[in-house]
Formats: C-alpha cells, structure tokens, sequence
C-alpha cells in the first residue's frame, strides 16, 4: 500500500534530479572557463592557483546569498569546484603531516579540496624541505592554535626557509581518545603529538592521571600505534580512529570547547608570485629589534602613524647564546599594496635590525 507522502516525495525527487542535471551541466560549463583560463595562463606561463581570486569567488557568493543554503556551506561546496576545475588546469601536489587521519590532511583538504595529489610528510621539517625542493608545490603547516598559542618549530622554520605564505586556512580541532578496548583501564601512555597533549591536559589530569604522556610525530602516527598495542591510548581526529579501527573511548577531550587552528599554506618564491590584493588581505612579518630602552614601543609607531592593524603579536627566543633577545611575529591587517601598509613596514624595516616578511594572503574565507 501507498504511503500518504509517497506521491510528494517522488515529485520533488524529480524536481531534485531535474536541479541537479542543470547543476552539472552548469558545472561544466564552469569546468570548461577555467579550462580556458588555464590555456591562457599556460601562454602566460603564469600559475593554476590564485588564492585571492578563490578568496573572492567565496566573499562574493556569501555575500550575495539568499538562502536557505547556509553562508558556512557555501565554502566548502565552492573549495570543492574550484578544486576540480584547478586539476583540469594543472594537478596541485601538497605537503602536510601526515600520515592519513592528520587534522594537517583536513586542512590541507578543506582548503584545496579533494582534486589534488597527497605528499604526506613525517614531520613539519620534511614539509617545509619537501616544499623548498620542489616536490610539492604547497606545503600545509600549523602554525597557531587557540589554546595553546604558536606552533613553535613552525615559527622556527619560518624564520630561515626560503617558503613563504601564500593563504591560510583554520579548523575546529576536536580530540577524542582512540584505544582498541572500549574503556579506560589499563592504559599505561597516551601517545599524541605534544599540541595534543597539552590541549587536553585538564581532562587527562582528571581521568588518566597516572598514565605517561608520551609524544610522538602526529596524532595519527599516535592512532597507528594505539592500534598495535592495547595498553597506548591515542588522542586523534575521528578520521584517525576510522582509520585505524579504534573505539571512541572519550569523545571531545580538548579543554576548551571551542580549540581552533589556523594552518598556513607555503610554497617557494620560484613557484608562486605573492598573491595580488583581493580586499581583505594580512601581511605576516618576523622582526627582531635591538635590546634597548622603548625599542618595543618603537615598533608599533610605524603601525600607529599609518593607521595599520595589528591582529596577532607573538614573540620567541632568539637563540642567542642565552642573551634574552627575541624575534617578534607580528600579523598587519592589509596588503603591501595599500599605500598605508606599504609605508608603516618601509619603516619597520629601517628600524629592525632583523626584518623579513613572511607573506602575504587573504584572510580565511570560512
Ligand atoms: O580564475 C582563475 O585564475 C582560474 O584558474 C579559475 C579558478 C576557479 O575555478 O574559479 C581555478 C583556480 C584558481 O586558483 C582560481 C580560480
């Protein structure tokens, strides 16, 4: 017998197939522009990847949205296109920590979508090595995290590479433990990364106090071993504990609810020009300064005189024979193109004693 609703599902079911028919024809077209625009960059021999135009494809259909399609989907469904129509332009090859179930391969597949060629990396070091030599034409690093602030070997690393960033992309980072039991006993060590660790210490300190924190290369290296050895716990993505066909022991383990981290993409200057404004743009620098009276007020002059934005300021030992000297990591609202942001780092630049940009991108369009 006939379920009441059965003929108005059906109905709009067609309707739906009839949409998505359209949807593909329209993606086709789509597909074959940027065929051409790739045809044209190929005689140009200029490069596949733009991401500032990305940027402002995204801003310009989220802000023209009706609805009822949440602004928040419109990302990821446009990441995806532009991702198929980039590998019929070019294949993209990324770099990021792997192995699989890295929330570094989310990041890396949130932001260039699905249509590209993995190079995962044992380590943030064989990233940016891997980047530098050209094997891969972008490398996704973290490069900050909101509980536990900057991803110091990433900082290190920026500092002396010839890489620099081109966009970035963040993430929710949700921890669960993964273990191949379903409970909480006997676990002698949990194995994450050390980001890992310290994002859940309240929660480890309140379960599995005496349990040995044991750090190892990523979260999903963690997960591997988790899965060879009953005693291990590992604390990882979900993606992770699929992969490795771990239970969910504890789900969300981070102690702040809200624990986001902001990944930057990096490629070599040989490769990619910087990208050109698209509007809402940061320029990321690293300056030190010489240790004297005032010399920290003297850097945020230039930002003030010039009306420029600061929107992070983070600082690290310089390594300098124990002499308490630091780097200074600063992000400037704005694009060196702007006249206003073009003048304050001209003069940061004459009074740093070290100054060098790291990059600069649009801002994260999610
Ligand atoms: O506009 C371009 O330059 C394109 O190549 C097209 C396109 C897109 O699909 O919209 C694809 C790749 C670029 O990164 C930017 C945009």
């Amino acid at each position: 017998m006939a379920e009441p609703f059965d003929d108005a599902l059906a109905g709009l079911r067609t309707q739906i197939d009839e949409v998505d028919q359209a949807l593909l024809s329209l993606l086709n077209q789509r597909a074959q522009l940027a065929q051409k625009v790739g045809h044209i960059k190929k005689q140009q021999g200029s490069l596949v990847f733009r991401p500032e135009r990305e940027a402002k494809v995204i801003a310009g259909l989220k802000s023209g949205n009706p609805g009822p399609l949440q602004n928040d989907a419109i990302s990821p469904i446009w990441r995806e296109i532009m991702s198929a129509c980039r590998a019929l332009e070019t294949p993209t090859r990324v770099a990021y920590l792997g192995p699989a179930g890295t929330f570094s391969e989310q990041a890396a597949l949130g932001f260039f979508g699905s249509s590209l060629v993995k190079v995962p990396c044992a380590s943030i070091d064989e990233v940016f090595h891997v980047t530098a030599a050209g094997a891969a034409d972008f490398g996704v690093v973290p490069i900050e995290n909101s509980t536990e602030g900057g991803v110091a070997r990433t900082l290190d690393l920026l500092l002396s590479t010839p890489l620099f960033i081109v966009a970035e992309t963040s993430l929710n980072v949700r921890h669960n433990l993964l273990r191949v039991r379903n409970d909480l006993r006997d676990i002698e060590a949990i194995v994450a990364h050390p980001q890992a660790l310290a994002q859940c210490q309240g929660w480890l300190a309140q379960h599995l106090p005496h349990a040995e924190r044991r750090p190892v290369a990523s979260n999903a290296e963690g997960a591997r071993l988790a899965a060879q050895d009953p005693t291990l716990a590992a604390i990882a993505s979900l993606r992770a504990g699929t992969e490795w066909g771990l239970h969910v022991v504890s789900p969300a383990i981070q102690d702040e609810a809200h624990n986001r981290t902001r990944f930057a993409i990096l490629t070599h200057p040989e490769q990619h020009p910087s990208p050109r404004a698209s509007g809402r743009d940061c320029t990321s620098l690293v300056v030190s300064v010489r240790n004297r009276p005032g010399a920290l007020h003297d850097l945020v002059v230039p930002l003030k005189t010039h009306g420029v934005s600061m929107t992070r300021f983070e600082s690290r030992p310089a390594r300098s024979g124990g002499q308490w000297e630091y780097f200074f990591y600063i992000d400037l609202q704005g694009h060196p193109d702007e006249p206003s942001v073009s003048a304050a780092l001209q003069e940061l630049r004459d009074h740093c004693a070290f100054f060098k940009v790291l990059g600069t991108f649009p801002l994260d369009t999610h």
